[in-house]
């Protein structure tokens, strides 16, 4: 079947050259209404071919039908006209014409973005402002399938993740082993989901991506609630209300391929039970939850694509085993920021001078990675630095936004609308509350009206609230209308809640008090409102309100109150009145909410200014609330965020504090980056890391780097070395102690330092196995007059260090004999000892236990270390301050009788710790062996002991303390048959 180009073609090239030219004439003047005119340049050469393709790019396909046979049907030319209109009836229903048509339809309805800022219903074109953005592939967090374990895989080493351009989601990767059927697309408000959207349905209908598929119908959440309650329908019906030109298809069978398209799912009303009735047929009615819920399934059109996104707190309202693969919008990164500002200021100037003003600030610079605030913020400054003098700029999520409201009611007070009296801004803050509250994204005339909004206003007001499509439901054709952004609406609705408590002594949150009640409680403490929106904002399981409450609470503080001047009769808040809201949200936090809701009230802290929130942070994330397995990327997005964005300095940055994981590194990298010591010892990294870690100490400003006690081995050290050779890397310190590196990791730091020699000053190589030719080189470079190492620390290198675990700390002890008591017999150089009847011959010592049957090492330790003993019969094992009593038959000095020794005491087959007199029993593990290690992690304050069996460790027994002083490691041998052997380890 011909296109519609052939039919028109086909029909000017049987018209006479003197009709031709009568038709062109008619194509410039005004043929039908509703359809512009063609310029007489434009047609002036133009042949047959040019005229259809300048027909067909001016009307569209069908627009140029039908003006074709308007003209011919002037010109007379019946014949003509009739087979014209009927081989286009013909060919208008095959899979070709209609998908041209849904094409045209989409590729109009897409191609625009709405801004409503500078002019009254500004349109902007959608390829005048798109920026790319940045995109991830990743995990959901929590356990993983098999699927994502392969995704894992693919990651890039350097950041964990793998990037991906948002018209490549549904493209095969050559990695991949099962097609990806349904995709879920993660991020948090604002980032850009819907704008990915609409480009990979604007690039698909300008025949420029996926050109594979053969029909798109985008089904935004927001717009299908309003067929809640309506009667059943089928898929296909659902189409044909939703996309007029499908009405020719029946069914879409499996012949071609299709993909729906959800966007936001946080904006649903649908219960979304997946365990409805199995649906398989696109032409049966069912409910709209059934169709939604058997298509995600695969049940209904197997071979479909689905496409869902989601702000991360509603997420889980689709089963994982529902969902092949998972990706997260993260926004912009830097030159993303950048590119968006030249893009969206065409004065290249200001947007140069806002480019630096966004840089001259943390919080604003980190908050743009969010494009709805580079919008929110582009066009605040463009205003402010226009106006002389303008005073502060905002720094804050809430002040920008305020700032936009502000700007906004300007524009309709210039417009003499009156926004004082009138007052417009709360009449829309109460629309905007009242939707949100219900979860209304989109709304009525009649909703309006409520609220004493006129329609015939709503133009007005189009840089807030706007009016965005007509047909709404099978049934009904009404005026829809939204706010610009999900964003505004929230904010709005925060200024109403805030106004209607300090001006009118109201509370829209609860249940409405009688007016006598209100009388009798007047001036409520602004403490009670805040109580109540965190409150309810914690009970919602979408977070639908977690936006609100960081706006309000933004609105409680002195400082964003004077911004609303001329709407407030008096300021409502007191330093006190924060103070208590902090705490009560701390408290919130240590009741364990999901993680969303948690970081959320992180955020909600941050946005009230208080400086303990990074402690906050670390206390949730070391009690093992939640591991960095489970968090998933957008989580980590918004930890990172909350973070960097935090008033508090992170000088320091120490991952122990937060997650001992590789996982949990790659996540907080860019913290890392934004701190001058980095404090990664005792991990649990490996070489996999190293890379990452390499390429930051290039694009930062860290000072000193702790990886000490991580099996990052020569490999690791090697990727490392790759960026510390560059002379970007102005890296002072670098401790590598006991990470298993031998000569040829040393190779590789010797011939970084060689090549950047002028800032590294401390190296620590100690606990590894350099041997001396590592040594020499390194030696070798600190003798070079441009090397500025000065300290150089390669003590205890030794083979066993290239061992994993603590068995790598391996440390060579020796008995003290002035301290063994008399009945304690030492032999095999001072590394064995046994209990005999017999007194040993030997001089009073001071230092000799005169009462139990102790002994202790000649060694005091610090740092890391790990011996092993032997045991048998009666024993403990201990180690102890140098201060304990040696006389007497009490605790003072009984090791692990007081405060200044911990010890573990074997009797048979039974163990139990000790501390300060405070026993715990261990159940003896099932491979239980006479040899016992220890190993102390003196700077941790981590004393733990193992049983050891053919070179497994089975753990026993942790002790966590904070040591002040060298310990020694002693032993009680007791009666009989007690012997306590020091083991060689290597
Ligand atoms: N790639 C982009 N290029 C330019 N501007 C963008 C881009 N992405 C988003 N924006 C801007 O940010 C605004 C918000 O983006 P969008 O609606 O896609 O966010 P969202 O992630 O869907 O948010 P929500 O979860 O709140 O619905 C857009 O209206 C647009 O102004």
């Amino acid at each position: 079947m011909s296109s519609v180009a052939e039919l028109l073609l086909a029909t000017l090239e049987d018209l006479l050259e003197v009709d031709l030219k009568t038709f062109k004439w008619r194509l410039t003047q005004d043929v039908l209404e509703g359809f512009p005119h063609i310029p007489v340049s434009q047609l002036e050469n133009a042949d047959r071919l040019d005229i259809t393709n300048t027909m067909v790019e001016t009307y569209g396909p069908e627009g140029a039908v039908k003006i074709s046979l308007e003209i011919l049907r002037k010109m007379n030319q019946n014949q003509l006209s009739d087979r014209l209109k009927n081989q286009y009836n013909e060919g208008e229903t095959t899979e070709a014409a209609v998908q041209d048509k849904l094409k045209s339809y989409l590729k109009k309805k897409y191609g625009c973005i709405y801004e409503g800022t500078s002019k009254e219903g500004d349109f902007i074109y959608l390829d005048q402002i798109y920026t790319e953005l940045h995109v991830i592939e990743g995990a959901w967090g929590g356990v993983r399938d098999e699927h994502e374990v392969i995704h894992l895989e693919s990651r890039t080493p350097a950041t964990g993740e793998t990037t991906i351009e948002a018209n490549n989601i549904f493209k095969p990767r050559p990695d991949q082993k099962k097609p990806i059927r349904t995709g879920l697309t993660l991020g948090i408000a604002g980032v850009g989901k819907t704008v990915s959207v609409q480009k990979f349905i604007h690039d698909w209908a300008e025949g420029k991506e996926n050109q594979d598929i053969d029909f798109i119908f985008p089904l935004p959440f927001c717009k299908i609630n309003s067929n809640i309650g309506e009667k059943d329908c089928s898929l296909i019906e659902l189409l044909h209300q939703f996309f007029t030109v499908m009405v020719p298809v029946k069914t879409l069978g499996e012949g071609s391929k299709v993909l729906f398209i959800f966007d936001g799912l946080d904006e649903s009303r649908l219960p979304l039970n997946f365990n409805s009735k199995v649906l398989t047929d696109d032409t049966k009615p069912a409910s709209l939850d059934q169709l939604i819920t058997n298509l995600i399934t695969g049940e209904l059109l197997p071979s479909a694509l689905i496409w869902i996104t989601s702000r991360p707190a509603a997420a889980n309202q689709i089963p994982r085993q529902h969902i092949h693969q998972w990706t997260e919008v993260q926004g912009f990164n830097d030159q993303q920021k950048e590119k968006y500002f030249t893009k969206k200021i065409s004065d290249k100037n200001l947007a140069s001078r806002i480019i630096n003003h966004v840089k001259s600030s943390r919080s604003l610079h980190i908050m743009c990675h969010i494009p709805v605030f580079c919008w929110i913020l582009a066009t605040v400054l463009e205003k402010l630095f226009d106006e002389a003098g303008s005073g502060d700029l905002p720094k804050t999520l809430t002040e920008t936004y305020l700032h936009f409201l502000i700007f906004q009611t300007d524009r309709m007070r210039a417009k003499g609308n009156s926004v004082g009296s009138d007052n417009i801004v709360l009449k829309l803050g109460e629309l905007a509350f009242h939707q949100l509250e219900k979860g209304y994204l989109i709304f009525y005339e009649e909703d309006l009206t409520e609220c004493g909004i006129g329609v015939r206003k709503a133009s007005v007001y189009s840089g807030l609230c706007t009016e965005i499509f007509k047909v709404e439901g099978r049934t009904s054709q009404k005026t829809v209308f939204s706010f610009v952004h999900l964003s505004i609406q929230e904010c709005l609705a925060a200024v109403y809640v805030f106004l209607t408590f300090i001006n009118c002594n109201k509370n829209p949150l609860v249940q409405q008090n009688s007016s006598f009640l209100r009388k009798l409680r007047k001036h409520q403490p602004m403490m009670n409102l805040l109580k109540s929106a965190v409150d309810k904002a914690l009970k919602s399981k979408n977070g639908h309100l977690d936006l609100f409450l960081r706006f309000l609470l933004g609105l409680s503080l002195e400082s964003n109150q004077t911004l609303l001047q001329g709407l407030l009769t008096q300021t409502g808040s007191s330093s006190q009145t924060n103070e208590e809201i902090v705490e009560y949200i701390k408290m919130k936090i240590r009741k364990n909410p999901s993680p969303e809701r948690c970081i959320n009230l992180f955020h909600c802290l941050s946005e009230l200014n208080d400086h303990s929130l990074v402690k906050e942070i670390q206390t949730y994330l070391s009690s093992g609330s939640l591991s960095a397995a489970k968090l998933s990327p957008a989580l980590f997005s918004a930890l990172v965020f909350v973070l960097l964005t935090s008033e508090e300095e992170l000088d320091v940055f120490d991952l122990k504090k937060y997650f001992r994981s590789e996982e949990g590194l790659l996540r907080m990298l860019p913290v890392v980056k934004a701190s001058r010591t980095a404090l990664l010892n005792q991990c649990n990294l490996s070489k996999r890391c190293c890379k990452a870690l390499g390429t930051a100490l290039i694009s930062s400003h860290l000072k000193e780097l702790d990886l000490s006690g991580n099996d990052l081995q020569d490999l690791g050290v090697k990727l490392l070395s790759a960026g510390l050779q560059s002379p970007q890397c102005k890296l002072v310190t670098l401790k590598l102690s006991g990470c298993q590196v031998t000569e040829e990791g040393c190779a590789a730091l010797a011939s970084a330092l060689r090549s950047n020699p002028s800032h590294l000053r401390e190296l620590d190589l100690s606990y590894n196995d350099p041997g001396d030719s590592g040594v020499e080189l390194l030696y070798a470079i600190r003798e070079d007059p441009h090397c500025k190492l000065e300290k150089l620390n390669v003590d205890h290198g030794r083979r066993c260090r290239l061992k994993s675990g603590p068995q790598k700390y391996a440390c060579d002890l020796t008995l003290d004999p002035n301290t063994a008591h008399r009945t304690l017999s030492l032999s095999e150089e001072n590394r064995k000892v046994e209990w005999t009847w017999r007194e040993q011959p030997c001089s009073d010592h001071p230092e000799r236990f005169e009462d139990y049957e102790q002994v202790l090492c000649r060694e005091g330790l610090t740092g890391c270390c790990y011996w092993e003993v032997e045991l048998s019969g009666r024993a403990c094992i201990a180690v102890t301050y140098i201060g304990i009593s040696r006389r007497g038959k009490g605790p003072d000095s009984r090791l692990g009788a007081n405060d200044k020794s911990w010890n573990l005491n074997s009797f048979y087959d039974s163990y139990s710790a000790r501390h300060n007199y405070k026993r715990t029993d261990i159940p003896v593990p099932t491979s239980r062996s006479n040899r016992v290690g220890v190993y102390l992690d003196w700077p941790a304050g981590t004393l733990s002991f193992y049983s050891v069996s053919s070179d497994t460790l089975t753990h026993l027994h942790t002790f966590h303390s904070t040591f002040t002083e060298p310990v020694y490691p002693g032993f009680y041998v007791g009666g009989d048959t007690g012997t306590v052997t020091l083991c060689q380890v290597e």
